[in-house]
């Protein structure tokens, strides 16, 4: 089977670079990306290709040369789906705020009203792909709905989670590690629907990378991989804190330990804690479920990558009071980085937002520099918490656009991100412009100790 039109609900941070990148490869193959939210699909429209809502390296070139020849951005869900042959779900699921499972399980809302719309609205057979992120079984579900409503169509669902990660999206998706498929291979129709999805991503994704599985293993798999990714952090996280009690370095353990092979070296950077959008959300999602099934303790195994992870944001914050002889009480502490790391502006669940807050409640005045988040962006990150009244984080938190307005008369600098720029400041600089004696917090293993300390900087970083 060929497809010919793809529709894909949802044009977030997955949604827009996955299916610009699926137009440019596959010519052949109209792909429409709707959205409920105008603003955004007017900005994927923008005659300014620059303008388009996320940023990513490399995304800009791609829908430029796709968009208007076989990539169309849409608030027209209904017509997108009726023309479609395949539909990929890729909405978010964030954690519940509500009711059962708040705080820990995955909200589904936004997945089963797309289920109720395709229902209601296809009249020919469609494939239907689950894109985002979701619980193991999550397609039971769906297939439920969809089947039920008896105007004789026939639904094939498809598992094909997301692995790219922000700041990499393009060159993650043109040459992903893997592509991972799941389907009721068991029958002829379930391996017809596999067989069309790889056959979309091997106009540009080699065979031997395009794993096929069933449909509950797919699932699961998504959740595993961050769940392991997190680990990973939250291992060297643990470790850093015993570094700094015995004069070890972290950094030195995490290359020690990654040249082992059967460890190997990424993911080992020990950071004020990991933030973003999904990592939190899946594993208290993985933690969700296995309580579901009374798995109490494959449950709390997970959880302590959280755990850990709440922990390491807090101490980093304490550790400032601390060395601030106790007490942070009006005094201004300078924030380079908001964002949950370099080469990206989305903020979700950045450590810096924790760290603020804690600080916030010590009564800290905080400024803040980020290269590429919004002044608004930081103020409703901080409002989301409701720690505190909005006027009060107006009054406490001054956002501004020079690395060296925020360290004048600071007490302290903050390192939150491991944007480049900050490696090359002129730090003597900012030295001088600081009230002494002058303290620098490095999160993120950023900066050389050395040379700080020469300039007359109390230094501290993690894990050393
Ligand atoms: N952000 C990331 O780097 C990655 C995210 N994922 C997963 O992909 C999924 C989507 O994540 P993001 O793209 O980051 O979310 P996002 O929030 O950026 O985008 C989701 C979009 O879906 C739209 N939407 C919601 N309900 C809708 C409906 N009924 N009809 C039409 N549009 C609707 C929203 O308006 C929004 O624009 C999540 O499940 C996430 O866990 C997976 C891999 C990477
Ligand atoms: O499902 C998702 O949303 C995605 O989540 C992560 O991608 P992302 O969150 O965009 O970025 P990462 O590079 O994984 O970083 C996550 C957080 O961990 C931190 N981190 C990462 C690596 C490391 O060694 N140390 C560390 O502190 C980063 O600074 C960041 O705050 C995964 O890497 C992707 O494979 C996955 O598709």
């Amino acid at each position: 089977m060929k497809i010919k039109n793809i529709c894909c609900i949802g044009a977030g941070y997955v949604g827009g670079p996955t299916m610009a990148v699926i137009a440019q490869k596959c010519p052949e193959i109209n792909v429409t990306v709707v959205d409920i939210n105008e603003k955004r699909i007017a900005a994927w429209n923008d005659k300014d290709v620059e303008n388009i809502p996320i940023y990513e390296p490399g995304l800009s070139k791609i829908v430029a040369e796709a968009r208007g020849r076989n990539l169309f951005f849409s608030t027209d869900i209904d017509s997108a789906i009726d023309k479609a042959d395949m539909i990929f779900i890729s909405v978010n699921t964030p954690t519940k705020t509500y009711g059962i499972g708040k705080g820990m399980a995955a909200d589904l809302k936004y997945i089963e009203l797309c289920a109720r719309q395709i229902a209601r609205v296809s009249k020919s057979d469609k494939i239907v792909v689950e894109k985002s992120t979701l619980p193991v079984r999550t397609a039971e579900a769906l297939k439920n709905i969809l089947d039920n409503t008896g105007n004789g169509v026939n639904y094939q669902i498809l598992s094909n989670p997301e692995f790219l990660a922000e700041g990499t999206a393009v060159d993650d998706l043109l040459s992903p590690d893997r592509v991972l498929i799941g389907g009721d291979i068991d029958t002829k129709k379930g391996k017809e629907a596999v067989q069309a999805l790889v056959d979309v991503y091997t106009h540009w994704v080699p065979n031997e990378r395009i794993l096929t599985t069933n449909v509950w293993s797919s699932e699961l798999s998504k959740l595993t991989a961050n769940a392991f990714l997190a680990q990973r952090v939250s291992s060297i996280n643990a470790m850093s804190e015993l570094c700094e009690k015995t004069g070890a370095d972290v950094n030195e353990v995490a290359r020690a330990v990654g040249m082992d092979s059967r460890i190997g070296p990424k993911f080992l950077k020990s950071s004020v804690g990991f933030g973003g959008s999904c990592f939190q959300k899946d594993i208290l999602n993985l933690v969700y479920i296995a309580k579901s099934f009374g798995l109490y303790e494959v449950a709390d195994y997970w959880e302590q990558v959280i755990i850990m992870n709440d922990h390491q944001k807090r101490r980093f914050a304490a550790n400032i009071v601390k060395t601030l002889f106790n007490t942070v009480s009006g005094k201004k502490i300078a924030f380079l980085g908001w964002a949950f790391k370099k080469d990206t502006n989305d903020t979700r669940e950045s450590a810096s937002i924790y760290v603020a807050d804690y600080l916030l409640n010590e009564q800290a005045e905080i400024v803040i520099y980020d290269p590429k988040v919004k002044e608004e962006q930081i103020y409703a990150d901080l409002d989301y918490l409701n720690s505190r009244t909005e006027e009060e984080n107006r009054k406490r938190v001054s956002v501004v656009k020079d690395p060296y307005e925020a360290g004048k008369e600071a007490h302290a600098i903050a390192v939150l991100t491991e944007w480049d720029e900050f490696r090359t400041l002129d730090w003597k600089k900012l030295y001088e412009d600081m009230l002494k004696p002058a303290f620098l917090f490095d999160g993120r293993r950023l900066l050389d100790r050395k040379t700080k300390e020469d300039i007359g900087f109390d230094f501290y970083a993690i894990g050393s």
